[in-house]
C-alpha cells in the first residue's frame, strides 16, 4: 500500500489553458495517506473521474506530479502503477467460474497455486461468495457479477491502492448498505489505501475515514465526516453535506456589527471580529440546522423568524421559518415545544460560521 500524493497537479482538456476556468482540475496539492479509506465526493463534473485516471495513469495531468511513496510516478503508465481499480458496472469474465475470475489477478502475477487458492477462498468468504465459487459467472446476477468486480479488487494484497468509481451503482439499495459495510470491514483488516468515488454522501459518509469534497475542479475540503459537518470550509460542503444542508444568510458589515441582508437583525462579536478586513467580500453566516434551537426570549443572538412549517419526522421536527426573504430550517429534538407563528432562533456562535465568498473564515 502507498501513500499518494499530488504536487501541484492540474489538469486540462484544452490544448492552450488561461483561465481557470479552462482546467477541469485546478491545482491540487494533498496527501491520500498510506493505509487510508477516503471518499472522493462531489457533484457530476467536478473532477472525480479525471483524478481517478491521474492517479491509474490513464491520464498524464498538465502540470505537476504525482508520487507513491515518495516516488515520482508521473511518467508511468497504468501496467507500472500497481493500481487495482473497480468500475460501476461489473469487468469479468462470462466464461469463467467465480473462482477462476478471483483468481485472475493473482494468475496474472505468477502467484503459487497455494496461494492463490487460499486468498481466493479468503475473498469470497468475506464478500459471501464462497458457496457459488464454482459457479459459471455467466449465471449470475448482476449484483453477484458486480461483487465479483469488488473481489478481483480486493484479492492482490500487493496493490499501491484500490480505487473505486462509484462501484455500487448497479447493486440493489439494500445490498448496497450491507456492501458497503463490508468493504469497511475488509478495510479495517487489510488496510489497504483505497479511495472510493461518489456522488452520494451518505455512501462517502459511511464508508470512509476521511472524505475529500470536490466542486468545480477544485478539492474544497479533505476532512472527517465529524469535520465536514462541523465545520465546513467552503459553502459548497455546507450545502451539499446534511439533510438539509446549511442555513445560509448574506450579511454585510454596518458600522459596529454585522446586518443580516433585507432584515434589521444587527449580529455583534464573534463575527463582527471575523468579517473586519472582508469589505469587499460576499459575507454569509452559515448555520446548519441541527444547531439551532429555540429561545424563550429574544437577545443578541437570536433571530426572530416568522414560522411557516413544522414537520414532525418521527425522532425530530423540522422547522421551517422566515427572517426578511430568507428561509431558515431547523431540526428540533421530538420532545421540544412546538414553535408557534414567531419565534426566537438562537445561534450558537461556535456552530454559526462566517463565510467570504464562499469560504470559511477564522
Ligand atoms: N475527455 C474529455 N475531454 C474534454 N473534457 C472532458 C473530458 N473528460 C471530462 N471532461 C470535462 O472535465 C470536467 C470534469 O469531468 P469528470 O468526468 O472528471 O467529472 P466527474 O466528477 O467524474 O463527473 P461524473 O460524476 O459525471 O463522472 C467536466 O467538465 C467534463 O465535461
Amino acid at each position: 500500500m502507498a501513500e499518494i500524493r499530488f504536487a501541484d497537479v492540474a489538469h486540462s482538456y484544452r490544448a492552450n489553458p488561461k483561465a481557470p476556468a479552462d482546467y477541469a482540475l485546478k491545482p491540487l496539492r494533498f496527501a491520500f495517506e498510506n493505509g487510508g479509506a477516503y471518499a472522493l465526493l462531489g457533484p457530476s463534473g467536478c473532477g472525480k473521474t479525471t483524478l481517478l485516471n491521474i492517479i491509474s495513469g490513464l491520464l498524464q495531468p498538465s502540470e505537476g506530479r504525482v508520487w507513491f511513496d515518495g516516488i515520482d510516478v508521473t511518467g508511468l503508465p497504468p501496467a507500472k502503477r500497481n493500481i487495482a481499480q473497480v468500475f460501476q458496472f461489473p469487468v469479468i469474465y462470462d466464461t469463467m467460474t467465480v473462482a477462476e475470475n478471483l483468481a485472475f489477478p493473482l494468475r496474472n502475477r505468477g502467484l503459487p497455486k497455494a496461494d492463490i487458492e487460499k486468498r481466493v477462498v479468503e475473498v469470497a468468504e468475506m464478500l459471501d461468495l464462497a458457496r457459488m465459487l464454482k459457479r459459471r459467472a455467466s449465471r449470475l446476477t448482476a449484483d453477484e457479477k458486480q461483487k465479483i468486480s469488488l473481489g478481483r479488487g480486493l484479492v492482490r494484497d500487493d496493490v499501491a491502492a484500490i480505487l473505486f468509481d462509484e462501484p455500487l451503482t448497479v447493486i440493489d439499495p439494500h445490498l448496497k448498505w450491507l456492501l458497503r459495510r463490508k468493504l469497511k470491514e475488509v478495510h479495517a483488516r487489510f488496510r489497504h489505501t483505497l479511495v472510493y468515488v461518489t456522488h452520494d454522501q451518505n455512501e462517502a459518509l459511511t464508508f470512509a475515514e476521511k472524505v475529500v469534497v470536490m466542486y468545480e475542479g477544485e478539492v474544497v475540503q479533505l476532512g472527517t465526516p465529524q469535520e465536514l459537518f462541523e465545520r465546513p470550509a467552503h459553502r459548497f460542503v455546507g450545502y451539499f453535506i446534511g439533510s438539509p444542508g446549511m442555513n445560509f444568510l448574506p450579511c454585510r458589515l454596518a458600522g459596529d456589527g454585522i446586518l443580516i441582508d433585507g432584515t434589521d437583525v444587527m449580529l455583534g462579536d464573534p463575527w463582527l471580529a471575523r468579517a473586519r478586513g472582508r469589505e469587499g467580500a460576499r459575507l454569509e453566516l452559515g448555520v446548519r440546522p441541527e444547531f439551532l434551537h429555540v429561545s424563550t426570549a429574544p437577545g443578541p443572538t437570536t433571530l426572530p423568524v416568522a414560522v411557516t412549517r413544522v414537520e414532525d419526522l418521527g425522532n425530530y421536527k423540522l422547522v421551517t421559518a422566515r427572517l426578511g426573504p430568507h428561509e431558515i430550517k431547523a431540526k428540533l429534538d421530538e420532545d421540544a415545544p412546538v414553535p408557534t407563528a414567531t419565534a426566537h432562533l438562537a445561534l450558537a456562535p461556535q456552530h454559526t460560521l462566517l463565510y467570504a465568498d464562499g469560504r470559511l473564515v477564522g
